[in-house]
């Protein structure tokens, strides 16, 4: 049994994460730290849990902690300062926030406005989508699991970039997002007011996960690339939408690119490629580890638009992590995750 603590407990990103561990067959999770609920018994804030935990909520100590590997669900700015520690004392990481996510120090500072984690720790870690990860359990010490939507994003256009479809600077990713995306603390515009039966952009120009997705697509395409990246709030607990328009290299038919994204992913378990004229919704993966993908070419503009949902606790945070964790340790990659979606 591999033994594992859950950092940030009383958070979404880690409810989430004890909800699908605890039916994982290969984890055992040990502690569940909290540092503002530290010695509560958990159903204290997750009532809904009753006695199905049996951990209470604890205080990390990085001197002290004695498992095999560690999620971070906390805000950016936390996980670096406990990370080297742990890695030197030979415990494996899963960072959920995006403190390990920019090789650039200069980007972390610019988008996430602090200092970055050491470049010698930052040097360690590895970006992981999941479906195109070079993790393996010898060398890998720190997983950066990616943001919400650069999770829908990356795996929307790997294949375009992958083959040079499109021309790399058209890219406009049009996203929507659910009000978990913001996490369990309160601010302002997700008071119920402000966000029920209201529907913004936000971040515009300014948003952390452009970056992330920007260095992503360079590295994949072998050059520089820029994308446009607009975030928006939409009332609906969970769920990610994003619409993607990019201009096409070449002529090329819809039944040409729907087989191209079939032969991608045709061994990737969590991703499902739509039929031609079927686009997803954000219920459809409500809930589970899915990513799907539908696509639309415009022949006469010589356009494609790649319309993906995903579950933004799931597959763009809890679930991917697991995912993340699963392949690195060779356990079956949809262990823990073998969950259909909810619906409605
Ligand atoms: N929500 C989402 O859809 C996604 C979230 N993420 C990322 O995952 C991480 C967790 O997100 P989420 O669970 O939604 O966020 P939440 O705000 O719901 O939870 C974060 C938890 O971290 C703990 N925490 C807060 N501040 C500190 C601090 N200064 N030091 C230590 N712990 C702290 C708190 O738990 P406690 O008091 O119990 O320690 C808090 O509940 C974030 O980095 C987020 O950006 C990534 C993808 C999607
Ligand atoms: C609605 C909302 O605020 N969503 C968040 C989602 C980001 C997220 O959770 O991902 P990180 O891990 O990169 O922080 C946002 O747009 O910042």
């Amino acid at each position: 049994m591999l033994e594992i603590g859950i950092v940030g407990g009383s958070g979404y990103g880690a409810i989430e994460l004890i909800r699908l561990l605890k039916q994982h067959k290969e984890v055992n999770i040990k502690y569940v730290f909290s540092h503002s609920k530290s010695g509560e018994d958990i159903k204290e804030t997750f009532p809904h849990l009753q006695d199905n935990i049996n951990v209470p909520f604890s205080s990390l100590d990085v001197d002290k902690v004695d498992c095999d590997l560690i999620f971070f669900a906390t805000p950016s700015n936390v996980s670096k300062h406990f990370i080297p520690k742990l890695i030197e004392r030979g415990i494996k990481v899963i960072d959920l926030s995006g403190d390990f996510r920019l090789k650039d120090p200069a980007l972390y500072e610019k988008y996430y406005g602090e200092k970055p984690a050491e470049q010698s720790i930052l040097d360690k870690a590895n970006y992981s989508l999941a479906e195109w990860s070079d993790i393996n359990n010898d060398s890998t010490k720190i997983i950066a699991n990616p943001g919400c939507f650069p999770t829908a994003t990356l795996l929307s256009l790997h294949p375009l970039l992958k083959n040079n479809l499109i021309n790399k600077e058209s890219i406009i990713i049009d996203a929507k997002t659910g009000i978990s995306g913001a996490g369990r603390s309160l601010s302002q515009n997700v008071h119920y007011g402000e966000a029920n039966e209201n529907f913004s952009a936000y971040k515009l120009g300014t948003h952390k996960h452009t970056p992330e997705i920007e260095q992503y697509l360079s590295k994949l395409s072998g050059s520089d690339i820029k994308v446009m990246f607009t975030p928006h709030l939409v009332p609906m607990t969970r769920g990610i939408l994003a619409t993607i328009y990019v201009d096409l290299n070449e002529q090329i038919s819809e039944e040409a690119l729907h087989k191209m994204y079939i032969k991608t992913y045709q061994n990737k378990p969590f991703v499902r490629i739509r039929k031609i004229g079927e686009f997803p919704k954000t219920k459809e993966v409500l809930g589970s580890n899915f990513c799907d993908i539908g696509i639309y070419v415009d022949e006469e503009r010589n356009k494609a638009v790649i319309v993906t949902v995903i579950d933004n606790l799931v597959k763009g945070a809890s679930g991917q992590a697991i995912q993340n964790m699963n392949i690195l340790y060779g356990f079956n990659e949809d262990e823990g995750l073998n969950l259909l979606p909810v619906y409605p």
